[in-house]
């Protein structure tokens, strides 16, 4: 999308995405924590291998393992047995081993040939039915890495394969990164905490046990400041806690241009305001800043919108991809793939919009759907959604053609 389409003194999202990646400085430190600790967690240094990957030769299969040269006729007789976990021996002379799927393979022998192919005589002699090769079978020392190469780098998610690469090289500990502690914010009069009793005008605050899932998820550790008033005293008070006890604050709500907005004159007055307002619908007035003195070095600040929607959209596109900077991940481009539209509708004036949809796959390819409505007020789309459409703006989504989709499945 071109600039000039943009509505006045919003940035352009892939601009402001850009500027937040290229922001993010990694949290400092490493921690050892245990491989069963660990899922989750960035890995703070590279791994290089301790051992070859296989140790030794050994078998692929239950089976003989034997000299191909020595094969005729006449059999082989069955003078080992080499279950897994037995060490490594050496084939005699004019027989076979019985060899068991991952136990070494005998010195000597060069081919292993899978039991179903196999047929023992009356006298213990194993003949072989079809074609043996050299080397069938034998998953050789070395063949997958060596010791000393790079198994993971810095930076990794420590998911399940990787914890079981780490295991499968004996290693116990993992130097990782430490965990980001986020402060959490709600601002509002009007909010009150699921629980409480409701009255017309107040609103239960959704985006504080939303943006601490999404943080959990994230592998954050989560400072929760509660609800904060419109108050210009009590969210400098807010600000000045979140800055001493996190790396990272967030905070929902107040970020527009009303004079009940606060989070904005505020943090300008006590850091600096890097950027406010993007060209996206929903999460238009997106703050992001610093609390201290405006330079990268103070404590920064994600002010996301009070709209619920828009605060989900504003934390998938924008603050999601600078946490994980600041957590030392690599932050990859967005997944997108194209899908047809199954509906029309209005374009967004002057902002790129990014629509709650379905994806109906009943024809064998994937149809958009509108999820429900879109207002950034509306959770209940949020909730049903398998990811966004996403429209240019001033374009109307015409029913039949195809449009970027991002899976929901990127985001956490
Ligand atoms: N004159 C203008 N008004 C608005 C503009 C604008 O450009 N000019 N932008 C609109 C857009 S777009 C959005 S998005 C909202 C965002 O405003 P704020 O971030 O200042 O949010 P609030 O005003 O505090 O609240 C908006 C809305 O969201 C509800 N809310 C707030 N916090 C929560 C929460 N924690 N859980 C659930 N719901 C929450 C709040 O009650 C309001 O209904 O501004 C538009 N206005
Ligand atoms: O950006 Mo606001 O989210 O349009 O409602």
């Amino acid at each position: 999308m071109s600039c000039a389409t943009l509505a006045k003194g919003l940035l352009d999202l892939d601009v402001a995405r850009a500027r937040m990646i290229a922001a993010a400085e990694p949290v400092r430190g490493e921690e050892l924590v245990a491989l069963e600790r660990a899922v989750g967690r960035v890995l703070a240094r590279d791994v290089t291998a301790r051992l070859d990957m296989p140790g030794v030769d050994n078998s692929a299969m239950d089976g003989y393992a034997l000299r191909l040269a020595e094969l005729s006729d006449a059999g082989l007789p069955v003078v080992l047995r080499v279950p897994a976990g037995a060490g490594v021996t050496s084939l005699p002379e004019g027989g076979c081993a019985r060899i068991f799927t991952g136990a070494p393979v005998p010195e000597g022998a060069d081919c292993v040939v899978p039991q179903e192919r196999v047929r023992l005589d009356e006298a213990g002699c194993m003949h072989v039915a079809g074609e043996a090769k050299p080397g069938a079978n034998i998953r050789r020392r070395g063949e997958e890495y060596r010791e000393g190469d790079t198994l993971l780098t810095a930076g990794w998610t420590l998911d399940s394969a990787a914890l079981a690469l780490l295991a499968s090289q004996g290693i116990a500990e993992v130097p990782v990164l430490p965990r980001l502690k986020v402060a959490l914010i709600s601002t509002g009069d009007e909010l009150i905490e699921p629980g409480a009793t409701f009255a017309p005008g107040l609103v239960y605050n959704s985006n504080r046990v939303m943006l601490q899932a999404l943080l959990e998820q994230a592998d954050c550790e989560v400072l929760d400041l509660g609800i904060i008033a419109d108050d210009p005293d009590a969210l400098r008070e807010a600000f000045a806690t979140a800055r001493d006890g996190a790396d990272l604050v967030v905070c929902t709500g107040g970020v527009s241009v009303g004079e009940e907005d606060h989070v904005r004159p505020v943090l300008d007055e006590l850091g600096g305001l890097w950027f406010h307002g993007v060209a996206m619908k929903p999460g238009k007035p997106f703050a992001f800043g610093y609390l201290d003195d405006g330079s990268p070095e103070g404590v920064p600040l994600l002010g996301l919108p009070g709209n619920p929607v828009a605060s989900l959209v504003g934390w998938h596109l924008l603050a999601r991809p600078f946490v994980q900077g600041c957590q030392g991940r690599t932050v990859g481009p967005l997944q997108q793939y194209r899908v047809r539209a199954g509906f029309s509708r209005r374009g967004s004036p002057g902002r790129r919009e990014l629509l709650r949809v379905t994806l109906d796959w009943q024809g064998g390819h994937p149809v958009a759907l509108l999820a429900g409505g879109q207002g950034s007020h509306m959770l209940h789309a949020a909730s049903q959604a398998h990811g966004y459409l996403m429209m240019a703006a001033d374009t109307d989504v015409e029913e039949g053609r195809e449009y970027p989709y991002l899976p929901a499945g990127q985001f956490g």
